[in-house]
C-alpha cells in the first residue's frame, strides 16, 4: 500500500490516496500502520477517496480502528494532499465527510499548499445530538463525577463529541490516568474526546486533548473549534481565539451570525512510502 505521512501541528496521521489504492479493512490497517513501535506510527489512518457530491472525500479511523465522522487536522492534510498531488487545482475545495461536506480555502508558499482555513459549519450544543445523557437541553458547565472527583463539563460536537473542562494547570495533569475515565464515562454512550484547557488571556487558551480511540494527541482540530465554542458560551473568550496545543497554534473564530466555526492552521507532509500489510 502507497502511503504518506502527513501531520497538522503533531496530529499525525497514513494517508491513502484512494483515487489510486484500494484499503480493504481499514479498521485493521489503522490498528496496523498506527502502532509506533511495529508500524508506521500514527494517530490513525485517513483515506481520501472520490467524491460524487464534493471534489473529495475523508473517511478517517483512529489508531484502535474505530471510525470518526470528522478529523480537522486530517481534513487540512487532506486539501493539501489533493492539491500537491494533483487530484485538484483549486485553492477553494470542498470535501465530504460524515459529518458533511465541509468547505476549505488553501493558501500556497513556493507552489504548495502551507495553510489551510477550514468552515468547519455549526457546532451542535444539543444534548442528545452530542450524544451526552443529561436532563439538560445543553450541558454547559454541569458537574460530573469522574474517577471520584466534581469536574464541570461543557459539552459540544463539531461532528464529533467532545467534553471540555477548565484546569488550572494543564502541564502537570495526568491525562493518561483520567483521559480513559472520560473517554468511557456512562454519560457518553459513543465515548468522547476530552479537552483539558487553561484559560490564559481573552483571545488564548492552551489546551491538552484525550482523543477517542487515540489517546493523548499533540493536537485536535475538531476539538479546538469545540474548545472556543466553548470558552465563548462561558464567558471566558472573545468570538476570536488562538489555541496553544502541544503541537502548535490553530486560530479558531466562531462567526455567532452566520453560526459557523472557522479554522485555520498549517499542513504538513512529512515522507510517501510504501508498505506490505
Ligand atoms: N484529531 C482529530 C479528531 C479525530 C477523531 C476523534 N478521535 C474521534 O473519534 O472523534 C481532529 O483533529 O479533529
Amino acid at each position: 500500500m502507497k502511503f504518506t505521512k502527513m501531520h497538522g501541528i503533531g496530529n499525525d496521521y497514513v494517508y491513502v490516496n484512494c483515487f489510486k489504492e484500494t484499503v480493504e479493512n481499514p479498521s485493521e490497517v489503522a490498528i496496523k500502520v498506527s502502532n509506533r513501535h511495529f508500524g508506521i506510527g500514527s494517530d490513525g489512518l485517513i483515506l481520501i477517496k472520490p467524491s460524487e457530491v464534493a471534489d473529495g472525500k475523508m473517511e478517517m479511523y483512529n489508531a484502535d480502528g474505530s471510525q470518526g465522522a470528522m478529523c480537522g487536522n486530517g481534513i487540512r492534510c487532506v486539501a493539501k494532499y489533493m492539491y500537491d498531488y494533483g487530484i485538484t487545482d483549486k485553492t477553494s475545495i470542498s470535501v465530504e465527510t460524515k459529518s458533511g461536506i465541509k468547505y476549505l480555502d488553501l493558501t500556497l508558499k513556493n507552489g504548495k499548499v502551507d495553510t489551510v482555513k477550514v468552515n468547519m459549519g455549526a457546532p451542535i450544543l444539543k444534548a442528545s445530538e452530542i450524544p451526552v445523557v443529561s436532563k439538560k437541553e445543553q450541558v454547559i458547565s454541569e458537574p460530573v463525577t469522574v474517577d471520584g472527583k466534581e469536574w464541570k463539563i461543557t459539552c459540544v460536537s463539531m461532528g464529533n463529541p467532545h467534553a471540555i473542562t477548565y484546569i488550572d494547570d494543564v502541564k502537570h495533569l495526568e491525562i493518561e490516568k483520567i483521559g480513559p475515565k472520560f473517554e468511557n464515562h456512562a454519560i457518553f454512550p459513543d465515548r468522547v474526546n476530552t479537552e483539558f484547557v487553561h484559560v490564559i488571556d481573552r483571545n488564548t487558551v492552551e489546551m491538552r486533548v484525550w482523543e477517542r480511540g487515540s489517546g493523548e494527541t499533540y493536537a485536535c482540530g475538531t476539538g479546538a473549534c469545540a474548545v472556543a465554542v466553548s470558552s465563548i458560551l462561558n464567558g471566558l473568550t472573545e468570538e476570536e481565539v488562538t489555541v496553544k496545543l502541544l503541537g502548535g497554534d490553530l486560530k479558531i473564530f466562531w462567526d455567532r451570525k452566520e453560526n459557523r466555526v472557522y479554522m485555520t492552521g498549517s499542513a504538513t507532509t512529512v515522507f510517501d512510502g510504501e508498505i506490505d500489510l
